[in-house]
């Protein structure tokens, strides 16, 4: 039996498999047999495509959808600017320190898009290039006739506190802390606070490509997150073509918004692979050493977005630390020290990690913790001295716990938000993990 929580079914349908082509109607004979784009569709809809790729993209990574709506999306008032969307803006400072934050609060009286902070990232999304991580929390619902898209790159979404009742062009997700979503670029959705709980979370977004599975290599054709696992809805339509909707754009980092009098959530049937979906990160197959050493957290990762010019080398990893047996013999088992040529932005979703033993604060569920490229890391000192001196009988960590990386081939800064304005900052970090490491040299005493 997987470690998941949610072994139950819940109220939304889904159907499953990553990147799997896929069809559903919500009323039977609402998708075209045979074509695309027949001269009138059935019950009057209108043939509308998305592509998450160019056309020409190879086979393998190509993605698109066609959906049959009852207004096409292009029917909408312009889109005007809004200044509340400064916040978003991608500007980062660079800093080499390691960092770390306490929990990030939910501010009362805002929905989804009003508590979107950008905390860091990089590059810049009109070339398509680069990752931002947002922090997220909310305390009501996006309005009833509101919708929101996101031009510049795909959302990972890892809710920490409540779930996200999201209403999509596609269908419904639920989706609750411990479980992960995608929601791709374009995608119009909706979201809504279940039984009135606060929301809060982190977003890793990328302004290249799509997430994939990683590949397996010799571990064979099963393990980490199976293609099985992931679950997207089927199509769920409402018919409203005479009140006005708002849909909200963050538009090369920028928000917009515009007004439209149709519901954007009228699709009926749609067929292909560019969707939304869902993954319970209970179901993830966590694989590790059954003899000595510690292995890359590369073989925790759940999905991956390459580089098309360095394979082997990720835009961005979305890598757990899920609850597992050590067994290691003669082993140091927590993550060793090290500089890392790729960046890491850690959170946690709940309990405690491995590598953290303390320090003022702590690294706290809700909280967060960035190791740029190449800044030294590691074990605090009091999770060296338990690491070193403890007996290594096999032994199950992470309890209850769930820690994740955000981990980027770019030097990740951060926004003036999560430098400063947020006060979340632990300005001991550094000192409190490691200046208190003791001088444990010990050579033979013949060269004394
Ligand atoms: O705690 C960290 O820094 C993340 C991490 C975990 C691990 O198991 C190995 C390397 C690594 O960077
Ligand atoms: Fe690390």
């Amino acid at each position: 039996m997987p470690l998941t929580e949610f072994n139950t079914p819940e109220k939304y349908e889904y159907q499953t498999g990553f990147l799997a082509n896929l069809e559903t109607e919500a009323i039977k004979g609402a998708l075209p047999i045979g074509q695309n784009s027949p001269q009138k569709c059935p019950y009057g809809l209108y043939a509308e495509k998305i592509s998450g790729t160019a056309f020409t993209a190879p086979r393998w990574e190509n993605q698109q959808t066609w959906v049959y709506r009852i207004i096409p999306s292009a029917a909408h008032s312009s889109f005007e600017p809004l200044t509340s969307g400064d916040r978003l803006e991608a500007k980062f400072n660079h800093v080499p320190n390691q960092l770390r934050w306490d929990p990030f609060d939910i501010n009362t009286d805002v929905d989804w898009i009003q508590g979107l902070h950008l905390v860091a990232g990089a590059g810049d999304p009109s070339v398509k290039n680069g990752v931002a991580y947002y922090i997220y929390g909310a305390t009501k619902s996006m309005a009833e006739k509101s919708a929101m898209y996101n031009a510049d790159g795909d959302m990972l979404v890892v809710p920490q506190t409540g779930a996200l009742d999201i209403q999509t062009e596609m269908g419904h997700l639920l989706v609750r802390p411990n479980e992960i979503c995608v929601l791709p670029r374009g995608i119009r959705y909706r979201v809504q606070l279940v039984d009135d709980e606060p929301i809060r979370g982190y977003i890793l977004e990328v302004y290249n490509g799509h997430f994939q599975l990683p590949e397996l290599g010799p571990i064979g054709s099963n393990c980490l997150a199976n293609a099985r696992d992931f679950q997207i809805p089927v199509a769920a339509y409402a018919h409203d073509t005479t009140s006005e909707w708002k849909v909200y754009n963050k538009f090369c980092a920028k928000l917009f918004c515009s007004t439209q009098n149709h519901t954007p959530f009228d699709v009926v049937a749609w067929e292909g692979r560019y969707y939304p979906y869902k993954y319970d990160l209970g179901r993830f197959n966590t694989i590790g050493t059954i003899s000595y050493d510690h292995p890359d957290p590369s073989l925790n990762t759940v999905l991956t977005v390459t580089s098309n010019a360095h394979p082997g080398t990720a835009i961005a990893d979305f890598v757990i630390f899920p609850p597992r047996w050590l067994v290691a013999e003669d082993t140091f088992r927590p993550p060793s020290y090290h500089r890392n040529c790729m960046s890491e932005f850690m959170g946690l979703i709940k309990g405690s990690y491995i590598a953290k033993d303390g320090g003022k604060g702590g690294f706290q569920a809700a909280g967060a913790s960035l190791h740029n490229c190449m800044s030294s890391h590691g074990p605090d000192a009091g999770a060296f001295e338990k690491a070193s001196n403890e007996k290594l009988v096999p032994v199950k960590v992470g309890t209850g716990s769930m820690a994740f990386m955000f981990e980027s081939c770019y030097m990740v800064g951060v926004t003036n938000w999560g430098l400063r304005a947020c006060q979340k900052i632990q300005s001991e970090y550094s000192e409190e993990s490691w200046g208190g490491l003791k001088d444990l040299f010990n050579p033979p005493k013949s060269l004394n």
